[in-house]
């Protein structure tokens, strides 16, 4: 693993760790540490899009990169507004495959890869969210009832992790025992962690940074002289668009929605920034790849 990845998960392990020492219940903790690994690594991850298959975009390919790029968030939209729970189950699915597809940076797959990405990605997207079911469910309350879904939780984390790891084993049988010690650890640890640490412990380090480390390497050659300044200096503008653009949506409705719709609301905005980004990344990680 390289160095930069290794040290994030450390950070990861030791918000955790200190949250069950000395921080348990506190949700002031947790606000703090999700703004803080939101703001400076899982915005940025997805603010260089534009680069990824193009390092030396111009100006009309910036244009119509962006002209795609707002496509999908709109059509996207129009799902979400028409049809919630079509474009609620396409974000998870969406996700899963994403997340899943960020373990594999370093570690080749060929057989059955999307079915890897995707059952790996249940794995921890499903610790996640049965890990607090109670918040989760008062998230989605406002668009669908999953009380009846609580039992559900434990045989779809198991499942997922065992047919993961068996593909994972089955590509790389010298590779597996990583996988398991790291799903694991990692599972036990971020089912105990309340919704939002958990997320944000794990969207932080094992998904934005692996992925931003990533771009990193294969744009440096792009980057002239400076090549991490340099690199800092281009994840800025959509970063701060991203950021301004939640935070003055949120502003706006923050008066007429709950807490607890407002953070579904936030989700959804990510979703919509999400959609787009899942597609490029993958683009960008599958042409490395051949
Ligand atoms: C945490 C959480 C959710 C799922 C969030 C997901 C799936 C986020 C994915 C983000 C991605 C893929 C970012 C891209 O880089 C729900 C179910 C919406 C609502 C309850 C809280």
């Amino acid at each position: 693993m390289r160095g930069i990845e290794l040290y994030g998960k450390l950070v990861g392990l030791s918000i955790a760790i200190l949250y069950f020492l000395f921080f348990e219940g506190n949700t002031t903790f947790e606000y703090i540490f999700f703004a803080l690994v939101l703001v400076t690594i899982g915005i940025p991850h997805g603010a260089i899009d534009h680069l990824l298959l193009s390092p030396n975009i111009n100006t009309k390919g910036l244009f119509k990169f962006l002209a795609k790029y707002i496509s999908i968030i709109l059509i996207y939209l129009v799902l979400w507004i028409y049809l919630p729970l079509l474009a609620l189950a396409a974000f998870l699915l969406m996700s899963a495959y994403h997340f899943g597809q960020s373990h594999f940076i370093n570690f080749q797959i060929n057989k059955l890869k999307t079915a890897t990405y995707i059952l790996l990605g249940t794995y921890y997207l499903s610790v996640i969210l049965w890990g607090d079911f109670a918040y989760t469910k008062n998230l989605l309350e406002s668009m669908l009832n999953i009380q009846n879904m609580e039992g559900y939780g434990l045989p779809i984390i198991i499942g997922s992790f065992l047919f993961a790891i068996l593909l994972i084993a089955y590509n790389q049988p010298s590779k597996a025992y990583y996988f398991i010690i790291e799903a694991v650890v990692m599972g036990v640890i971020l089912y105990q962690l309340p919704l939002l640490l958990s997320f944000i412990i794990y969207f932080g380090f094992w998904h934005a940074l692996p992925s931003m480390n990533e771009e990193y390497r294969v744009l440096k050659k792009f980057l002239g002289k400076n090549q991490f300044y340099s690199f800092i200096k281009k994840l800025m503008p959509f970063t701060a668009i991203s950021l301004g653009g939640i935070w003055m949506l949120l502003a706006i409705f923050y008066t007429w929605m709950s807490p607890n719709e407002l953070v579904l609301f936030f989700f959804i905005l990510i979703s919509l920034i999400s959609a787009p980004h899942i597609w490029f990344m993958h683009m960008f990680l599958e042409k490395k790849d051949s």
